[in-house]
């Protein structure tokens, strides 16, 4: 009997291959540990949109609502958008009717992986950029106010979620530095030397911090960021910000390991949550074999670990850690994917992480 329902979204383009891969891992581990997983496929995207008119049904989106986790591959296409002019996105709807305002991505230097940073500290990379997910400047998709003189976006940010985001940055570097056996850090990535938002930002995470005495605290703009994520990656631990500047920052970090292959990412809200990689669907190289599955079956060990903690209990988070330790082992012994200047397509990545499963 299947105890934990996944809504499978594969979506367009690279999304449905990497999720074909992530779910051979993900039956692997049910098979070994008698998880108890169940998936159902549903249909969404840019070629839904195309080819029936919507990028998510209410049919679709109730179906996922219903599921205890949703694993998602990649949506969007670039040759298919709204009159006016935007791409078609589901991800975003999904993250603001399900309320995820927590997009927890990590990104760690997985051992063999070839690093652009010559600095052998880049090895030690890893951190967790924590990215707003639902308001910000993304508050005002489909929003915004187009004339012919003038375009306007509009960015808004509640203390509600603002508290939200304080605490569960804290959470997680409390939880990290239990786990890696070092102090906790958070830097809160903002503007706020010139909005007033940000300033505001400062002001509710400094109120959070106080319960939080073991785990240190700092503040960082985010131009200096993006310029010591190149400098010095390897001093950061937990980096909350804004939507937008987690979307931007993410794509940046993910260059930092390797690419977007290696880079997961949740998307948490209290009572639903979305696991899927950082990257997009890559019309680049669609269709061909060559998607790096990577960064899809990390987010499928964050989604294991995430019922674990819920209450699907240890063997769920065993499994999450046996998922990771396989990626690692694999890459450790000489697997290449493409991304990263070497041979192997996406069946052969797969077969790599499958055999290095313990
Ligand atoms: N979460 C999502 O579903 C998501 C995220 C980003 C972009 N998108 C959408 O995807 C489409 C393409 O966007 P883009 O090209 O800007 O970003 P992208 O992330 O799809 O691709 C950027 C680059 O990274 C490479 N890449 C991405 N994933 C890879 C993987 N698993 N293995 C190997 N290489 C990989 C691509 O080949 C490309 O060179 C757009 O329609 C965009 O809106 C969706
Ligand atoms: C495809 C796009 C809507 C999405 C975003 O902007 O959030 C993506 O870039 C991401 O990082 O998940
Ligand atoms: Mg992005």
């Amino acid at each position: 009997m299947n105890s934990y329902d996944i809504a499978v979204l594969a979506g367009d383009g690279i999304g449905p291959e990497v999720v074909e891969a992530t779910l051979a891992v993900l039956r692997k581990v049910d098979a070994r540990h008698s998880l108890g997983l169940g998936f159902t496929e549903l249909r969404a995207g840019a070629f839904a949109y195309r080819d029936t008119g919507t990028d998510l049904s209410d049919e679709v989106f109730d179906r996922a609502r219903k599921a205890d986790a949703i694993l998602l591959g990649a949506m969007g296409w670039p040759g298919i958008r709204h009159a006016d002019g935007t791409e078609l996105a589901p991800q975003i709807t999904l993250r603001q009717r399900l309320d995820l305002f927590g997009g927890v991505r990590p990104i760690r230097a997985i051992p063999g992986v070839p690093l652009p940073l010559v600095d052998p500290r880049a090895a030690k990379i890893d951190f967790v950029i924590l990215r707003e997910s639902t308001e910000g400047l993304f508050f005002s998709k489909d929003k915004g106010v187009v004339t012919r003189d003038q375009a306007e976006e509009t960015l808004r940010m509640t203390r509600g979620t603002s508290l939200r985001l304080a605490r569960m940055a804290f959470d997680l570097a409390g939880q990290r530095a239990r786990r890696l056996g070092r102090s906790g850090r958070v830097t809160l990535v903002d503007k706020a030397n010139v909005f007033r938002a940000f300033a505001w930002l400062r002001q509710i995470f400094q109120e959070v911090a106080v319960d939080y005495p073991e785990v240190r605290h700092d503040a960082a703009y985010v131009d200096a960021m993006a310029l010591d994520l190149i400098r010095r990656p390897w001093d950061f631990d937990l980096l909350p910000t804004e939507n937008m500047f987690g979307d931007i920052l993410s794509d940046l970090a993910a260059g930092l390991i390797g690419g977007m292959g290696f880079a997961p990412s949740a998307d948490l809200g209290e009572g639903h949550a979305v696991f899927q990689p950082s990257h997009g669907t890559a019309p680049d190289i669609a269709g061909k074999g060559k998607a790096n599955p990577t960064a899809t079956i990390l987010s499928a060990a964050m989604m294991l670990e995430w019922l674990a903690m819920r209450d699907a209990g240890d063997a769920m988070a065993e499994a999450a850690q046996e998922i990771r330790a396989a990626v690692d082992a694999a890459f450790s012994e000489g697997l290449r994917t493409a991304d990263i200047g070497g041979t192997s397509g996406t069946a052969e990545a797969t077969r790599a992480v499958l055999s290095a499963l313990r």
